[in-house]
């Protein structure tokens, strides 16, 4: 038989993957479908091109093989007859899993979630200090999984998804060796950690407001419009690991802005754990500005999954400014029973827009934003919402700061 692809073609191929996920009790099949589609798009983010899902529904996860026999039989059949480098399962698969999948699956990658999201930071990581967490992170995944995978990665060469990992020679996947790695790696992080922590307070004086949300909202792009940075942003997910600060200035009174990394759901904890101190960022910052993708059927999920990881890292409880971003992109979402009944939605986007808006306003007050950074629609009224808090913040820190010589552009005329 021909090989094609080899043949012709000296352009480098997009990977190819399937990707497999179970819905449960606990997660429907909308849901399951809605994770596949986040799925998706982060192989995407990968150059990898997704050619097929598999779902199945069962009580829970198989704990030998992720999914049922019968469901693991039709993805070998799939993955035999047509070109597939990976098959990617939407949650985390314990060792044992990994082991047993890739005895059914050989030479095919098999890749979670996690491992996906790890590469996708590898390739982000900017700074040493984000590619030293990312590379902790790393070895934290890797070590309970000294498996096939990672030497079987070793040998291949070139950067291919889940190949970023650090195992790149067969001595590394020894699991004393990882061990050492790991430990030198968080002492040289915590010396790193020691000076940006000394670069932090440095600061101190400044109001500091972090950007938060989740993954591709539109943070970093709000960052540019809010502070003429030169910020990095683009449509795929994790455009931004590391955190950038920049000094804004408002009236004659300075703050700081800084745009940081976005949550997702089910983001891998060793990466939490190791990007702690870029999430210091917004632990010590004074005010947060939450932006939400309001063009995102899942945005009330994913507001909730920002603020459940603002409590784990410590981060609740700040004043808060909720921006809605992306209005020019709002469709509103009928649920089936509304259509069957053949309603005509009685209001049009722009007055459930003013709805959803008033709603929001009476549960948390004046700090709610609906903005567009793309169209750059009400950018000014979000200037004004984060300048109150910063002035408010500003004046508890300097209460004499009109006495040292700055004043106000407002008061000028006076
Ligand atoms: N239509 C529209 N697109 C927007 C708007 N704001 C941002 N975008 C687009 O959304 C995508 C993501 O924007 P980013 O600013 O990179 O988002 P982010 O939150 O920084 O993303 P990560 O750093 O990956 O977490 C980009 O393609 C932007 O051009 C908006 O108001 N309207
Ligand atoms: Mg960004």
């Amino acid at each position: 038989m021909i090989e094609k692809k080899k043949l012709y073609s000296t352009a480098v191929e997009k990977e190819t993957a399937v990707l497999v996920a179970v819905s449960t009790q606990k997660q429907t099949a909308a849901k399951t479908q809605e994770y596949l589609d986040e799925l998706s798009f982060l192989a995407s983010t990968l150059e990898v091109k997704t050619v097929k899902t598999f779902t199945q529904n069962l009580e829970r996860a198989d704990i030998k093989t992720y999914t049922g026999k019968g469901k693991l039989e039709e993805i070998l059949i799939f993955v035999t007859a047509n070109p597939v480098d990976m098959i990617i399962y939407d949650d985390d698969l314990t060792p044992s899993q990994v082991r047993n999948l890739e005895a059914v699956f050989k030479d095919i990658k098999v890749i979670d979630r996690s491992l996906l999201i790890l590469d996708i930071f590898a390739m982000r990581a900017q700074t040493a200090q984000s590619k030293l967490q990312v590379e902790l992170a790393q070895y934290q995944y890797m070590y309970p999984r000294l498996t096939r995978l990672w030497t079987h990665l070793s040998r291949q060469s070139g950067a291919g998804v889940g190949m970023r990992g650090p195992g790149e020679t067969e001595l590394e996947t020894d699991r004393r060796i990882v061990k050492d790695r790991i430990a030198f790696l968080k002492e040289k992080l915590e010396k790193v950690d020691r000076q940006s922590t000394t670069r932090r307070k440095e600061r101190d004086r400044l109001v500091r407001v972090a950007i938060v949300g989740y993954t591709n909202v539109g943070k970093s792009t709000l960052m540019r419009s809010l502070s003429k940075a030169d910020v990095f942003a683009e449509n795929k997910l994790f455009a931004t690991v590391d955190s950038t600060v920049r000094k804004v200035n408002m009236e004659n009174i300075p703050f700081l802005l800084t745009d940081t990394v976005g949550f997702i759901r089910k983001l891998p904890t060793t990466l939490i754990e190791s990007f702690k101190s870029t999430l210091d960022e917004v632990r010590e910052a004074d005010i947060l500005m939450h932006v939400v993708d309001i063009s995102h059927a899942s945005f009330e999920e994913h507001l909730d999954v920002v603020n459940k990881t603002l409590v784990e890292i410590g981060a609740a409880d700040k004043p808060t400014i909720l921006v809605f971003n992306k209005i020019d992109l709002y469709k509103p979402s009928f649920n089936d029973e509304e259509l069957e009944e053949e309603e005509v939605p009685a209001l049009a986007p722009e007055d459930l827009l003013e709805q959803l808006k008033r709603s929001y306003i009476a549960d948390k007050g004046d700090n709610v934003v609906f903005v567009s950074a793309e169209k750059k629609e009400n950018i000014e009224e979000l200037r004004n919402a984060i300048f109150r808090l910063v002035k408010a913040k500003h004046f508890a820190i300097y209460p004499n700061w009109l006495d040292l010589g700055y004043t106000p552009v407002e008061n000028v005329e006076e």
